[in-house]
């Protein structure tokens, strides 16, 4: 398992985003194309491991919304998008983001006290994202049953989780060294 996913992961290209060192894959980017292959595999690897006793799915804008999308035809469970775009609906609530190489506002609907949910984005990398959205979820009254970041860059899921309390599920875990991406390890190592 997870063979393509590596392999695809290792040839990513780095580009600079000020100091940040930025790989650029299908996974995280959707550049170059995605092979369905490797999307239904890695849909597998989260359905295993994960806890699926929630009513949502919560996907972030944007890098989370294609894994949501696999995840919720896999699994019929509903999914919700915490998007970039705020849209003044009743009860929307604004969570400030920032992350290596950026900021924005991130806007939160249809979510309600007591529902179970399975938070899920791309890259977790300083854990600026996931530890403001945990932190406004629960908040919010939300049972945060599953956080899954599919690929772990550096201690992004060791700070979220020392931030918050909460566990990280990371698919594989990754850094960028010397111009190259370097697979750590994976969940099904
Ligand atoms: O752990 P962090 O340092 O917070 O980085 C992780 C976040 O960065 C990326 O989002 P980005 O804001 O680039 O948006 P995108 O999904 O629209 O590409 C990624 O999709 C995560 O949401
Ligand atoms: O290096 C990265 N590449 C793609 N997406 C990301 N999100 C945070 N860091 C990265």
């Amino acid at each position: 398992m997870l063979e393509e996913v590596k392999k695809s992961l290792e040839s990513s290209p780095i580009v600079k985003k000020g100091d940040y060192n930025y790989f650029v894959n299908p996974i995280s980017d959707g550049v170059p194309a995605m092979d369905p292959k490797m999307l239904r595999e890695l849909s597998l690897v989260v359905h295993k491991h994960a806890d699926l006793d929630i009513d949502k799915i919560v996907a972030v804008e944007a890098m989370g919304i294609h894994l949501a999308t696999a995840l919720s035809l896999a699994t019929d469970i509903p999914f919700v998008v915490i998007r970039k775009r705020q849209y003044g609906l009743e009860g929307e609530k604004q969570v400030y983001q920032k992350t290596g190489y950026g900021s924005s506002n991130l806007y939160i609907n249809d979510l309600h006290p007591g529902e179970k949910i399975l938070l899920i984005d791309d890259v977790v990398s300083t854990g600026g994202t996931l530890i403001a959205l945990i932190k406004t979820l629960e908040d919010l009254g939300l049972e945060i049953k599953s956080t899954v970041a599919v690929i772990e860059k550096g201690e992004g899921k060791e700070i979220v989780e020392k931030e918050t309390g909460v566990e990280v599920l990371s698919i594989i875990k990754l850094d960028v060294i010397d111009g190259k991406v370097v697979i750590e390890k994976t969940i099904e190592d």
